[in-house]
């Protein structure tokens, strides 16, 4: 499932009309026949009423409360705007309704008897304003609005809540808050931010017929990554494997304070099918994770005075050895020491490099180097330390997440897992994929050690792009297995998120 702005999905639906010869009336015919069916499905014969803008936004409402009252059931239509405003394929599903012996009023006609009107209604279908909204939001629009908003009554919007951009501009105006947003054929970008996320309710995508052909000529790719895509994209191991086949890791992780991070990490990288684990860490950190994680062998790197990881480049190279992956920073602590090691292994190591937590916090400092490197590089930053990378409030990062992510990821020619809910990973040729698991169960330190390790374990036997994005999806998948069986989010910790692994990997051998 593709994810657009609104411009780009008037390019499809352009390329639908003018190339592929499928008139927009069509289109519209379409969508207005799946909302009818949905709402009549969800609500059955309630009383609606039908708010109707200008725009083609409009024309989809036209052709829904035609075929609801083609149905028998109850429909008030009005228009906010005068009619003459209604062009091409709205005014055609205008003139449709009206010929098929259907009336409208106009909205200031009978805004003084909205509140007699309220008791004669239970479901408001807003088809105000849809992807063609431009700039602040002009009256009467906010003034309505807030009375919609007010009536509790159930708003059910059309491809987009109005007043809600397509895209990732910020809003300072008035929004529908819908109870359900039918999105017409594609997602939208806007329903993945935090700002405007909450204006959506429950979110569903509607088939309108453009064809998948047309996708190919949208300039950006951002699909959805969810079951389907973890499960058809996976590879599973040959039969005759051994663990060297399963990638011989290396993980650079803990200080003296901070053993923790290094035992979740290297632990989810084990539960998540490491062939053979190697963990570079300080004596007193080895000492207090060794036995509970078994399976991982150790290497005792050099440390400072502070107890801070300080390896000697003799070690570093000894380390790499024999390593298809490295990962360096889930609590390595913050200081001039990680910075050398950091810079030595995107110089010397020669496979994928994993650079998380404390290691992001120099990333902006050697990206010199990060550019000339041949293999894949990786990091994972939360928006904070987005905000780090790229001198942008934390704010702006959430905002505009895919674009910040889509920029630092193409200039710097690396893989950018930009965290938070709906987790963003942007690939060096610009490709993105947008996460659909997880909670807020997964709001909790410790909880981004444990996808490190499961990046670290997948990366070598996956495509990169895959492994990131399945590693993403299983790791909020597990959060949901808790939520699914009446945890409350407060009680999921990174180490339960770790025991539940075995149960998230059963969706790459079989759909649930
Ligand atoms: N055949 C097709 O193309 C298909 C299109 N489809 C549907 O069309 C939608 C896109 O249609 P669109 O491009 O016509 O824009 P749309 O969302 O109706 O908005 C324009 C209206 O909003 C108004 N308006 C804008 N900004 C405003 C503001 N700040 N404050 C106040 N008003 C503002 C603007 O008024 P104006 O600025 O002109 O005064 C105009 O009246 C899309 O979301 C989908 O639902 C589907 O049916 C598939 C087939
Ligand atoms: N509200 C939320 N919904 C979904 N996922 C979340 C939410 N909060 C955090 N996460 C996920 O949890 C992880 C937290 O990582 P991070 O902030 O690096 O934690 P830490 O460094 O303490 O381990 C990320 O994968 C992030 O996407
Ligand atoms: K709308």
């Amino acid at each position: 499932m593709r994810i657009v702005t609104g411009e780009e999905m008037a390019s499809v639906e352009a390329i639908t009309m003018n190339k592929i010869g499928l008139p927009g009336v069509v289109l519209m015919e379409n969508a207005g026949r799946e909302i009818a069916r949905k709402l009549i499905e969800q609500y059955g014969d309630k009383r609606y009423l039908i708010v109707i803008g200008a725009g083609n936004n409009g024309g989809d409402g036209f052709a829904v409360a035609r075929m609801l009252m083609e149905q028998g059931i109850t429909v008030m239509t009005c228009i906010i705007p005068d009619e003459s405003r209604f062009v091409g394929d709205a005014k055609q599903h205008k003139r449709i309704y009206e010929q098929s012996g259907y009336r409208w009023k106009y909205w200031h006609d009978i805004e003084h008897e909205w509140l007699e009107m309220l008791c004669d209604l239970d479901v408001i279908v807003d088809a105000m304003i849809g992807t063609g909204i431009k700039g602040a939001l002009k009256d009467p629009y906010p003034a309505i609005i807030k009375k919609l908003n007010r009536s509790q009554k159930e708003i059910v919007s059309i491809d987009l809540p109005s007043g809600v951009p397509a895209d990732e501009t910020a809003i300072a105006h008035e929004a529908v808050y819908a109870a359900k947003t039918y999105s017409l054929q594609l997602m939208k970008l806007s329903y993945f931010l935090e700002a405007t996320k909450p204006f959506y309710g429950e979110m569903e995508v509607l088939p309108i017929g453009v064809p998948p052909a047309t996708f190919k000529h949208l300039e950006k790719q951002r699909c959805v990554w969810g079951e389907e895509e973890v499960f058809h994209s996976w590879f599973t191991s040959s039969s005759f494997a051994h663990k060297g086949n399963n990638g011989r890791v290396g993980i650079i992780a803990g200080n003296d304070n901070m053993p923790g991070a290094a035992s979740l990490v290297t632990t989810a990288a084990v539960q998540s099918g490491a062939g053979l684990l190697t963990v570079g860490t300080t004596r007193p950190v080895i000492q207090a994770i060794a036995t509970h994680v078994k399976e991982a062998m150790f290497t005792t790197l050099s440390a400072n005075q502070e107890g801070l990881l300080a390896p000697t480049e003799k070690e570093l190279f000894a380390f790499y050895e024999n390593k298809t992956v490295v990962t360096i920073g889930p609590g390595v602590g913050r200081g001039e020491h990680v910075k050398d090691m950091v810079l030595h292994a995107i110089t010397h190591f020669n496979g994928p490099l994993i650079l998380d937590a404390d290691a992001l916090r120099v990333v902006a400092d050697c990206l010199d180097s990060i550019r000339k490197r041949k293999e894949p590089l990786i990091i994972t930053p939360h928006p904070g330390e987005m905000g780090m990378l790229t001198g942008y409030e934390v704010e702006q990062i959430k905002q505009r997440r895919f674009e910040i992510a889509e920029a630092f990821a193409r200039e710097n020619g690396i893989y950018v897992v930009l965290k938070g809910p709906h987790t963003i990973v942007a690939m060096p040729d610009g490709f993105l994929t947008v996460n659909m698991s997880g909670n807020e169960g997964l709001a909790k330190g410790g909880s981004g050690d444990v996808l490190t390790g499961m990046i670290t374990a997948l990366v070598t036997r996956q495509k990169t792009q895959v492994a990131l994005s399945t590693s993403v999806y299983l790791h909020g998948y597990a959060a949901d297995l808790y939520k699914k069986e009446g945890w409350s989010t407060e009680s999921i910790t990174p180490s339960h998120l770790i025991a539940k692994l075995p149960d998230a990997f059963k969706v790459v051998t079989s759909k649930s």
